[in-house]
């Protein structure tokens, strides 16, 4: 969790999303602050809680608790105890010593609470049993009010029973074809003295004190099955008619639904936990034959760094470390294939566009169509070992192995979002000013364009002063940038053709997560259109490279996106998942007067 006092912001890491708050005041901005950290405290506490039990019940060879519910309530104690920790948000649990558990490793601890961190949502079963717990207390009061109902008598006693069975002329034979009697298992007939004490228990007992009724769940579940039902349906005839009866009875019904479906949801919920505990497992003990050493290895702490890019050195190469860390092995063969596709596509694109009759495109404008240099693999990179070696420094200090460039600068890498000018161009030649609107909106995503297949290298971070130009005569434009401050980085650019002019100066903020690493752009784009005098101007999304240290690395463009054109003002919410879908709100199209 990261917090901005000045701005009321607050930023939180949850593994797979990011949140960013705003609060829209101080007090509310200090309310979550204190709530989330509380509730963080209680999380760590509950891990480590958790995390204790299991390695107790893993170490001991017993139940872990809550399970143990269904494993026969032999461990009812311990699970209320936990219950009770978890209700009153008191974290007094800490993390075990080592010493307590000799046969696990600090990793595997550690591995394990972050395993528990990420469990869906841990106190969703403390919830619903606590849910359970008044809906059954609801009950209770039912079952009491529908005797009183029904006779006025709230427990049998003894004399009472005997007086009932001998008036019913109660059965306590089991019938023979009894079907209920499958249900509790139940083999032999019982003797009317047992059959007594169980339904005295039963009725004085587990039916009298609501407060009780919450230690006395096992104990109900006990008995329950060991009164058969032939001879409970017995003592109490369905004679009740009354429509408040009826009522009650309509309740209990509706009340012991919910009980069962809390239960159940409970039960799928530990299921799910099991399974996943038991995969985690097999993964880790497959990992473990292949990896060896691995142990004094921590996740790097989640730093915040107001810094952009980091400089390269040459030769800091390391070998020694795993593909599986240092994440840039997959695809190193494979990633030639969509790139090299994505260029045929580009051509095909530019050829039919070279058809249109508005574009004079010249053919051979001895450009070079590749980068002198190919990107060296690095694959072998240490990632995960330079970020360890730099936990709480400053990654814009870090010197990054040169290996992880792409040998274009962050310029020229810039320069790469006027690829799809023509959009501008049909812009300026567009009479209706919404379509002006959406050709220059599609300009604006059509930058992102390439980020699906360009996550593996990074550019070079320029020096300060250093342009770059570039002349597109195939487009039409040309372009200029040059870097303007070195810490924090800013490059601004400029490129102007007949159709068009466009302009923008960035700052990058970044924002590394441990798992993740936000790329917060500030400054505005803006593109004028000669024909019509339109200005537009709008903001850029934040990047963030999810999986950094991994071999799943992905982009994800976010945020809200203000579009704003003149004679138009056009506010779009846009949300751009890389390679999955890019998707567009205007959320406001206002026509000035
Ligand atoms: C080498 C590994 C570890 C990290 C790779 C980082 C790459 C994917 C990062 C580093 C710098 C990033 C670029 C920085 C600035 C911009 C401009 C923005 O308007 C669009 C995204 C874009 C173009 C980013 C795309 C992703 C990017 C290229």
């Amino acid at each position: 969790m990261s917090i901005n006092k000045k701005s009321n912001r607050i930023d939180l890491d949850a593994g797979d999303v990011l949140y960013h708050m705003k609060a829209n005041s101080h007090d509310l901005f200090y309310i979550w602050v204190a709530k989330l950290s509380a509730h963080r405290m209680f999380k760590k506490n509950e891990a480590a809680q958790v995390h204790n039990g299991f390695f107790q019940a893993l170490s001991q060879g017993t139940s872990v608790p809550g399970l143990a519910q269904r494993n026969g309530m032999q461990d009812v104690s311990s699970y209320q105890h936990y219950h009770s920790t978890t209700d009153s948000y008191v974290g007094e649990i800490a993390a075990p010593t080592p010493s307590e558990f000799p046969s696990v490793n600090p990793g595997v601890n550690g591995k394990v609470s972050a395993w528990l961190q990420q469990t869906h949502d841990p106190d969703s079963c403390a919830q619903e049993l606590n849910r359970c717990q008044l809906e059954l207390s609801e009950l209770n009061r039912l079952v009491r009010r529908l005797q009183l109902l029904e006779g006025g008598q709230q427990a049998f006693t003894d004399g009472e029973l005997q007086r009932i069975i001998s008036m019913q002329n109660l059965s306590l034979e089991k019938p023979k074809k009894s079907r209920s009697c499958k249900i509790w298992g139940h083999s032999r007939t019982m003797s009317r003295v047992e059959a007594l004490g169980m339904v005295r228990q039963l009725s004085s007992s587990h039916l009298n004190s609501s407060s009780q009724l919450g230690a006395s769940v096992p104990s109900l579940q006990d008995y329950v099955p060991a009164v058969p039902d032939y001879v409970y349906s017995q003592l109490s005839p369905p004679t009740n008619t009354s429509p408040e009866g009826r009522k009650i009875q309509q309740d209990i019904c509706s009340v012991s639904q919910r009980v069962h479906a809390s239960l159940k949801s409970v039960h799928d919920a530990l299921a799910q936990e099991r399974q996943r505990l038991q995969d985690t497992y097999h993964q880790s003990t497959t990992l473990a034959e292949t990896v060896s050493g691995n142990e004094s290895r921590r996740t790097p702490s989640v730093t915040d760094s107001a810094a952009e890019y980091f400089d390269a050195s040459d030769g800091v190469l390391n070998g020694s470390f795993s593909e599986s860390e240092s994440g840039l092995s997959e695809g190193t063969t494979s990633n030639s294939e969509p790139e090299e596709g994505h260029a045929s596509a580009t051509r095909e694109y530019r050829a039919s566009i070279s058809k249109t009759p508005n574009c004079v495109v010249p053919k051979n404008t001895g450009r070079r169509t590749t980068l002198a240099a190919h990107c060296p693999d690095n694959a072998q990179v240490g990632l995960m070992q330079i970020l360890y070696n730099n936990i709480g420094k400053d990654l814009s200090r870090v010197s990054m192995p040169a290996a992880l460039n792409e040998p274009i600068n962050l310029m020229q890498r810039l320069c790469e979002e006027l690829e799809y000018s023509e959009l501008l161009d049909t812009a300026n030649n567009t009479q209706d000013p919404y379509q002006r609107m959406v050709y220059v909106g599609a300009f604006a995503i059509s930058g992102y364009a390439t980020a699906h297949y360009r996550n593996r290298y990074k550019p070079f971070n320029p020096l300060l002063g250093e342009t770059y130009e570039c002349l597109r005569e195939d487009k039409g434009f040309r372009y200029i940038s040059e870097q303007v401050c070195h810490h924090p980085p800013i490059s601004a650019c400029h490129a102007d053709s007949d159709n068009f002019s466009f302009w923008q100066d960035q700052r990058w903020k970044n924002k590394f997560w441990g798992k993740s690493l936000e790329i917060m752009p500030t400054g505005m784009v803006n593109v004028t259109l000669p024909r019509f005098g339109d200005h537009y101007e709008w903001n850029k999304v934040v990047t963030c490279i999810h999986n950094v240290l991994s071999q799943q690395r992905y982009l994800e463009h976010y945020g809200e996106w203000c579009h704003h054109g003149s004679g138009l003002i056009r506010k779009w919410k846009t949300t751009i998942f890389t390679n999955i879908y890019i998707f567009t709100v205007p959320c406001e199209s206002i026509r000035p007067p």
